[in-house]
């Protein structure tokens, strides 16, 4: 994972130093920028294809993710059943729900060109096999031999696999490495701080790798503030009660779908004290702290990409302190979200600046 991780960090910085730079800085919009390295991250992992910049399909498919990240709010999880039969609820689930289609119909086609390319021994699976789609059809094959005749592996789930995880490590990642620069830039002492430290456990010979996190500790408390301040997913999904049960002294019935405002825990005063302040110290001062900090949500229905996501947060923020300094276009963002209503707070809008380091 980590190889893969790097080899799409190098090439997607290689690409922007050939195409977006003057006298060797790199100038780009942000949230474009991480998009297309975590959507290439994924999309590798998946089916071994990355996306290059001005794919149109990607573009598409980015733009109106977004949207349909930015527009579903609260209503469409506890949408009153008279709303559900209007007029109005059959537009909006339709917009609200194009990107989640468009992502469903590319990875459907991925998957039926990898059938084909099989099929005419364009592709070989090896052992292990290349990705998620060999693995699959590896196990697909198997269940066959087997004969296992209520196998649940199949095209169409994984199509509906490759979706979810598709939905689920997109715009997350990519809005938290955006939240991440934001604070970067608001923060010019903490990335002086970080490189001080990566620079100590590298000796500026080599990239940082997963295996030094546990030397990295205030990377490690820094990428967790990034978490905490941007807190992208505001609510939680959604559960239901199976008996009867008590909340923090609320009865509530069986039946009852409940959720957690996740950046309620996260902006809580008296857990998180001055708690819009971006002070990643907070984690080293306290050790227990990080307790209090479930942006990958909790139990046994927790974030299925969660070690995936923290790889490539660890991976591309250490990477890139090391590797740039950080200057603004104009204006230093604010950090601020941009959908403060939202199910996911999107981070601000803004150009970036690398700086290349030597
Ligand atoms: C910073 C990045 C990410 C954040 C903050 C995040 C957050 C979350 C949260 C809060 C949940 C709900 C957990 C719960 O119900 O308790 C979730 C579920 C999920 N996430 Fe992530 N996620 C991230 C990245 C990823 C990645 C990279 C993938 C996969 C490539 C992924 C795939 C999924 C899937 C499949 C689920 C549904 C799990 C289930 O219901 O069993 N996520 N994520």
């Amino acid at each position: 994972m980590e190889a893969k991780i790097m080899e799409e960090y190098r090439y997607r910085f290689d690409d922007f130093r050939k195409n977006n730079s003057k006298n060797g800085v790199i100038e780009v919009d942000a949230a474009n920028c991480f998009d297309l390295l975590v959507g290439s991250i994924i999309n590798t992992l998946l089916i071994s294809e990355r996306f290059e910049q001005g794919d149109k399909e990607f573009d598409e498919l980015k733009t109106s993710l977004a949207e349909g990240f930015e527009s579903a709010s609260i209503l469409d999880a506890f949408t009153p059943k008279w709303l559900m039969n209007s007029e109005w609820w059959a537009w909006r689930s339709k917009t609200v729900r194009r990107p989640f289609d468009l992502i469903y119909a590319q990875v459907d086609k991925g998957i039926k060109k990898r059938l084909e390319d099989v099929a005419s021994g364009k592709h070989i699976i090896g052992d292990e096999g290349d990705d998620f789609v060999d693995a699959f059809l590896i196990k697909m094959e198997k269940d066959k031999m087997d004969g296992v005749t209520d196998s649940t592996f199949n095209p169409e789930t994984m199509a509906i696999d490759m979706y979810d995880l598709w939905i689920g490590g997109q715009e997350t990642t990519s809005a938290t490495l955006t939240w991440a620069c934001a604070c970067f830039l608001n923060h010019p002492e903490v990335v002086e701080e970080l490189r001080k430290e990566l620079l100590g456990v590298t000796g500026g010979t080599r990239g940082i790798s997963l295996t030094d996190k546990p030397n990295t500790p205030f990377l490690n408390a820094t990428i967790n503030e990034i978490q905490r301040i941007a807190s992208i997913l505001s609510m939680n999904l959604s559960r239901q009660i199976k008996e009867d049960a008590v909340i923090d002294g609320q009865p509530i019935s069986a039946g009852t779908i409940v959720t957690t405002q996740m950046s309620m825990i996260h902006t809580d005063e008296t857990v998180f004290k001055n708690h819009t302040e971006f002070n990643p110290k907070r984690f080293l001062e306290n050790n227990n702290l990080d307790k209090s900090l479930i942006p990958f949500g909790i139990g046994k229905r927790v974030c299925l990409g969660e070690s995936l996501a923290r790889a490539e947060l660890y991976l591309i923020t250490g990477n890139l302190v090391l590797d740039f300094d950080f200057e603004p276009v104009g204006q230093k963002p604010e950090i601020k979200t941009r959908s403060p209503f939202a199910m996911m707070k999107r981070p601000p809008h803004y150009n970036i600046r690398f700086v290349p380091l030597n």
